[in-house]
This record gives structure tokens, C-alpha cells and sequence, in this order.
């Protein structure tokens, strides 16, 4: 990864880019100096660990990059598409193709099982589908089970799955179909520190296998070691 600010590079697998964002720019409020955020270029397949304390822009950088917000300045190109510059539809379908998100309250369906979370985006991409090895059914029984979500689980109703099932239930669902990107906002907040570590594991492995780049968002510094990109948010002003 390149930054104005702190990082460490890693190898990659591709030399194309998942994520360059460049003069980002954006202002909640009209009275206040707009928010700027730092210039990145990330590699396909590598991980950048974002983090910065309360309020310092996290969760708006992460607006910006999923297309849920327009910047005021600046552009953010992912996979190589300017998706601000896409009209909403293609912005939607590029999200489906491309994106994998995990929030931290996971917006899982309450009435679909477990299994039916997980295939859900390659009901909306036909890409993804097509990226599934050898069916849709047996990609989300392979990442449930690399997952450790016992089989007796998998035809549940997802409300029905301790948290931290449902943690790693919502982080298959990105996975599945291999999109190019997964944006994870805070998702291993309500695990303790074992778990937190474990479920960051697996999701690093299994990206790595899926040649996908995490960007994951956390104001817990100690989750940092995991990644090979890191990248403060100071909450600049300009
Ligand atoms: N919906 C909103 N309306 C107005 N201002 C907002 C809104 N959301 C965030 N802000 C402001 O933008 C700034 C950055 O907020 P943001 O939520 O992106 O920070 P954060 O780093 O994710 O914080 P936290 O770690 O507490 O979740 C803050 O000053 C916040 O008050």
C-alpha cells in the first residue's frame, strides 16, 4: 500500500488495485472545515487495518468507499471504477459483484436460515454466483464449516445462532463469491479477545484464498498486528 501517512507494505498476488482514494473530501455539517481523509492505494489481495479514535472519521471514510455518501472533493476508485461516478443502479450492482460488508450488527435476514444468509449476494450477482466452486449451496457449506458453524446450525433461523455465530455467519456472507473487496466496520466488537483473534484468522485466510482485500475498521489498536497495512485517522480538518 502507498500513504501519505504510516504504513507497512506487503506483498501481493495482483498488481491491480482494490482501493485508491485520492484529495477525499466530505463535510457533515456546511458551518465546519470538511473532513479530509489520507490518499491510499491498496493492491488487490493485500489488507489495510484502519483505525483512530472516537469520532475521527471511521465510519464516514467507510461511507465514502461503499458509495453510501458523496464526497465533496476527491475521488475513490475501487477494482478500478470510480463508483462515484456511477449512476445508482450500477452503484448498487457494483456493491453486489464486487463488495462484501460486515457490519458490526451484522443486518443479517431474521427470518432466513443460516444458509440462506450466506448464498444471499449471488441472489443479487450473477457474477458471484458464477464465481462459486462447485454450486452456490456447496461454497456457503464450505465457508460455514471453515467457519465452525456445526452443520446441525446451518438450516437455523439465524436468530437462532449465539453473536458470535452470527459474527462469522455475516463474515461467509461477504466472502461468498469471491468479490474483490470486504469492508468491515467494528465486526468483532462483542467478541472477548480470544474470539476476536480467531475470527480475524479465519477471515484473513479465507480472503487470502478468494485473492480479496480486507479493509478492516477498529478503534482497537491490538488488532493491528494482524494486518500488513495500517492507516490512522486523525479526524483532519482542512
Ligand atoms: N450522520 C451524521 N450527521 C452529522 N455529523 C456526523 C454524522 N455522522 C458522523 N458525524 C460527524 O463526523 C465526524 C466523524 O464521525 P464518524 O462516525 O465517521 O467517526 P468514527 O471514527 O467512526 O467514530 P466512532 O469510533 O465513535 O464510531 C464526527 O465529528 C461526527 O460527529
Amino acid at each position: 500500500m502507498t500513504s501519505k501517512t504510516d504504513s507497512t507494505n506487503n506483498s501481493s498476488r495482483s498488481t491491480e488495485t482494490a482501493i485508491e482514494v485520492s484529495g477525499l473530501g466530505f463535510s457533515w455539517d456546511p458551518v465546519q472545515a470538511p473532513l479530509s481523509f489520507p490518499d491510499i492505494a491498496l493492491k488487490r489481495g493485500d489488507h489495510l487495518f484502519l483505525h483512530g479514535p472516537s469520532g475521527s472519521g471511521k465510519s464516514t471514510f467507510l461511507s465514502l468507499l461503499a458509495g453510501m455518501l458523496r464526497p465533496d472533493t476527491g475521488s475513490v476508485r475501487l477494482l478500478d471504477t470510480d463508483i462515484h461516478h456511477l449512476g445508482p443502479g450500477a452503484r448498487d450492482q457494483f456493491r453486489a459483484d464486487h463488495m462484501g460488508v460486515i457490519f458490526q450488527q451484522f443486518n443479517l435476514v431474521p427470518y432466513l436460515s443460516t444458509r440462506a444468509n450466506v448464498t444471499l449476494p449471488c441472489g443479487l450477482s450473477e457474477l458471484r454466483k458464477k464465481r462459486t466452486e462447485p454450486t452456490v449451496a456447496d461454497e456457503a457449506e464450505r465457508l460455514l464449516a471453515a467457519l465452525s458453524i456445526p452443520e446441525d446450525h446451518w438450516q437455523r433461523k439465524v436468530t437462532r445462532l449465539s453473536i458470535g455465530q452470527q459474527q462469522r455467519i455475516a463474515a461467509a456472507r461477504a466472502l461468498i463469491g469471491a468479490p474483490g473487496l470486504i469492508l468491515a466496520d467494528e465486526p468483532t466488537s462483542a467478541l472477548d479477545a480470544d474470539n476476536r483473534d480467531r475470527f480475524l484468522e479465519l477471515l484473513l485466510n479465507l480472503a487470502h484464498r478468494h485473492n480479496t482485500s480486507v479493509l478492516f475498521v477498529s478503534h482497537d489498536q491490538s488488532l493491528a498486528r494482524h494486518f500488513g497495512n495500517q492507516l490512522e485517522l486523525r479526524g483532519d480538518r482542512t
